[in-house]
């Protein structure tokens, strides 16, 4: 059974959930399909094996061709809003001039996105982490930086509160915000702009994998398989938000390659290194708020790296530490004393996502001499930071995750450069739009999830533009577009309730060019 909608969201990250509830609030009614489970406080997975198995494309085991970059995506209703740390932080100025030189789009401008932070913070519970909240861990980082003259400052990050442990005394002390929030405290999407989407009355299909779409003269329509099952959706309009690998990979596979050139081209991802300073005494990097300060040093912005205190559980430690038996062993038995910072790089070179011979996804990212070199400046920083509080050794990380996956169908001015124009549109495909992570013209070098979501409220307001009646599908569509929703290649039997006897000559005028027809009463049935 064929099913029709005025959009048709894929994707329920940080991107597709704002968009669904920008546009039902307006009225409009909308689909969104998500490859994941629907899961929640109580079924989110209880330790780190599982949930990168449950909640991560390919079990977060997605790497770069050359194997030297992992990448961390999410699969589950809310995307990558439930694995993610949810540091939510607006771009700067140098980060918007870049954009706007590689794009040549003219709102790529700090005036131009306030208005767009200012509505999505304002549906979101944001913490500045506050002295009390920082553990042993960001005690040694800040005592580091001051002491080598480096400018830090605390973390805001999207939470709503995080608890307090009565034991310990400690706030956010259930580490458990990468595999899912036990607290609904975290802001992810499906405790805001996807519970009130929902409550707006998005429709959800959860489980279904979109393997195709295709663009249509009235109609795009979406396949894929839900549960072992083929499934087919229809839409007046479709906007892409499977994220940075996911919407150009889906547009690979649907074919559009030979008529945008660019798709593909432009992927980033902000490589992360995770360094451990070994101490004498217990640090417990693992009790509290587990990151709550970065660096705020101009220099270290120039030169293209960021340094946080951030700490994971034992899979991802042991992962750090190369070789096995007696060796690796030892190292993981001073789990207690290990402190932990990291360096986020900006990475300079654009690698690409395309398919091979054989149709499989692959994704040529390597970092060329220009990472490196910011990777290493964030290095020596590290040590320079460990050394200063008495670190007895440091342990860099031996390769670096890919955790905010951006580009692939980049926004521009032109189709031989970028993907979708400076509307979200794709070029050439009036009734597809993109407004994930997958158009960022390149890294900006700062999380990237408020940006997303400024982007896709900006995403709504110019679909809501075009599309002025956003109403309810079936109640208030003109008669005109009503014969699209009848009429349009349809591939099975259906059968339409008339209201009217204006609806009944458009159908039957249509149907004579295309159409068997066979009328009952008010109930017609098509065939093709
Ligand atoms: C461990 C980790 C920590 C992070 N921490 C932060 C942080 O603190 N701050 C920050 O700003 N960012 C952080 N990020 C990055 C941030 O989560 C992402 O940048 C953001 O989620 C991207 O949003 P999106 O809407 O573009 O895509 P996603 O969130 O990736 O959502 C895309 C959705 O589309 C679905 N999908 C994909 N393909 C298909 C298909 N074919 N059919 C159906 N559904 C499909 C996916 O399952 C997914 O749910 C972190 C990421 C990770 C992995």
């Amino acid at each position: 059974m064929q099913e029709s909608y005025d959009f048709a969201i894929i994707g329920s990250g940080p991107s597709g959930s704002v968009l669904a509830h920008y546009l039902t609030q307006a009225g409009a009614q909308c689909v969104m399909l998500e490859a994941g489970k629907a899961l929640d406080k109580r079924t989110y997975p209880k330790n780190e094996l599982h949930a990168n198995s449950q909640l991560m494309w390919n079990g977060g085991m997605d790497t770069s061709q050359d194997a030297q970059l992992l990448f961390l995506r999410g699969k589950v209703l809310g995307g990558g809003s439930v694995i993610n740390q949810c540091l939510l932080d607006r771009f700067d100025a140098l980060a918007l001039e870049d954009w706007q030189a590689k794009s040549t789009v003219d709102w790529h401008q700090l005036a131009d996105f306030e208005r767009h932070y200012n509505e999505v913070e304002s549906h979101l519970c944001l913490h500045h982490f506050t002295d009390d909240e920082h553990q042993r861990n960001a005690q040694l980082f800040m005592q580091g930086l001051d002491q080598c003259g480096m400018k830090w400052t605390r973390l805001r990050r999207g939470q709503n509160n995080c608890g307090h442990n009565a034991k310990t005394g400690q706030r956010n002390d259930c580490m458990q915000c990468l595999n899912g929030c036990v607290r609904d405290a975290k802001q992810s999407m499906p405790v805001t702009f996807l519970r009130k989407a929902r409550q707006q009355g998005l429709a959800l299909l959860t489980e279904f994998n979109v393997t195709q779409v295709i663009h249509g003269q009235h109609f795009v329509t979406v396949f894929g398989e839900q549960q072992g099952q083929p499934r087919q959706i229809r839409a007046r309009h479709c906007i892409m938000a499977a994220g940075a690998i996911g919407s150009t990979e889906l547009l690979l596979k649907s074919g559009f390659s030979s008529s945008l050139p660019a798709l593909g081209q432009g992927f980033t991802c902000h490589p992360q290194l995770m360094n451990i300073g070994l101490f004498d005494e217990p640090v417990d990097a693992h009790l509290g708020t587990f990151q709550s300060v970065k660096s705020d040093e101009p220099q270290f912005r120039q030169q293209g790296f960021k340094l946080e205190n951030v700490f994971a559980g034992p899979i991802a430690i042991a992962m750090l530490k190369p070789g096995f038996g007696q060796e690796h062993q030892d190292f993981m038995q001073k789990y207690r004393h290990m402190a932990c910072i990291e360096v986020a790089v900006r990475d300079a070179t654009e690698g690409q996502i395309r398919l091979n011979n054989k149709g499989e996804l692959v994704i040529d990212k390597r970092l060329q001499p220009a990472d490196l070199q910011r990777a290493q400046a964030g290095l020596n920083a590290v040590e320079r930071v460990f050394d200063a509080v008495g670190a007895q050794s440091v342990l860099k990380s031996p390769f670096s995750f890919g955790l905010h996956l951006m580009g692939g169908c980049t926004m521009g001015e032109g189709v031989h450069n970028s993907v979708v124009n400076s509307d979200f549109g794709v070029w050439g495909y009036d009734r597809l739009s993109i407004a994930d992570s997958s158009i960022f013209p390149n890294a900006p070098g700062i999380n990237p999830s408020l940006t997303i979501m400024a982007m896709a409220h900006r995403a709504s307001e110019v679909l809501l533009a075009k599309y002025p009646c956003r109403s309810q599908y079936t109640r208030h569509i003109p008669a005109q577009d009503r014969s699209d929703l009848v009429l349009e290649s349809v591939t099975e039997t259906k059968t339409v309730v008339l209201k009217s006897a204006a609806e009944k000559s458009t159908l039957a005028n249509a149907s004579a060019k295309k159409m068997k027809l066979k009328s009952e009463g008010n109930k017609v049935t098509t065939e093709v």
